[in-house]
């Protein structure tokens, strides 16, 4: 599952990466190869790193060890440089007053502008694709600061696609979407994936999607990487409880492991 060998040269590189947040180390010793067009989640309570690792690949958050996107080195490249590799969705975005829905997904476009330069016909096809895709026509001349959480996660979805990254960076995609809107995003990354070689790397609290969507799991607890491979290998009954302390069933179903909570029944009425 390493990525290594003789095949592509790897979209993500993770050698020995530690990161501190407020003077504590909240990441040690993460190891990471995925090889180009991939889809990795990564799980792990809360706490457990995983929005600090997402940070590290974006170049947000400084780190001991080697990272490597493609070929750069996110943290010490240009950020112009960086932005056209690798583009991250935050699980809090920050919207500037007075930015429309459009104007903020032709943000994704900037890295890709010349200095000095404008839009071209390319980039507003692109930014119209992606809105499209995503169906927020109806809601391109609102104001971001206006959105639901929902709508405002699918056009910071937006904004990242439009960005063309090799690698997209997912934090919690779809904590505030609806049952539906949840499957039409993961599926839309999903197809962007398989069409165009991109690479995902998606932190997710739920685990029945991390497993159905992700071809590998990687466990983080406490900072570190507990487990690393498929999800039949990594989501077990014992490491849930272990790592989690939470109480489940597995269920093995045709699109895949499905993890769901069961209440202790001592305690249910
Ligand atoms: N800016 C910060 N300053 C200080 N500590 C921080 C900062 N950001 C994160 N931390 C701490 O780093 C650790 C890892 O946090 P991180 O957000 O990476 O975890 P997570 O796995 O994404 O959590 P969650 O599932 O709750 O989103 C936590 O203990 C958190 O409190």
């Amino acid at each position: 599952m390493s990525g290594e060998g003789s095949g592509p040269s790897p979209a993500v590189t993770c050698r020995h990466v530690g990161a501190t947040r407020g003077g504590v180390q909240v990441l040690h010793d993460v190891d990471l190869v995925v090889p180009p067009g991939a889809w990795v989640s990564l799980v792990g309570p809360n706490g457990s790193g995983k929005t600090t690792l997402l940070h590290v690949l974006a170049g947000l958050v400084p780190s001991s060890g080697e990272v490597r996107i493609a070929s750069v080195s996110p943290g010490r490249a240009a950020r112009r440089v960086t932005a056209r590799t690798v583009a991250l969705m935050p699980q809090r975005p920050v919207v500037p007053e007075g930015v429309t829905v459009e104007e903020l997904v032709r943000l994704g476009r900037t890295p890709h502008i010349a200095r000095f330069g404008s839009e071209t016909e390319r980039d507003l096809t692109i930014v119209n694709r992606v809105v499209e895709r995503l169906e927020l026509g109806p809601l391109t001349r609102r104001f971001a600061t206006e959105l639901s959480g929902g709508e405002l996660q699918r056009v910071v979805l937006a904004r990242a696609l439009a960005q063309e990254p090799r690698v997209l960076l997912l934090d919690e995609p779809t904590s505030a979407l609806d049952i539906g809107h949840q499957q039409q995003v993961l599926e839309l990354v999903d197809s962007m994936r398989t069409e165009s070689d991109l690479t995902v790397i998606a932190a997710m609290h739920d685990l029945t999607s991390a497993a159905q969507y992700g071809d590998r799991l990687v466990l983080l607890d406490r900072g570190r990487v507990v487990a690393d491979g498929t999800p039949a290998a990594v989501l077990t009954v014992d490491r849930i409880a272990q790592v989690y302390g939470a109480r489940v069933e597995i269920l093995d179903r045709p699109a895949g492991r499905a993890v769901l909570p069961l209440r202790d029944p001592w305690k249910a009425p």
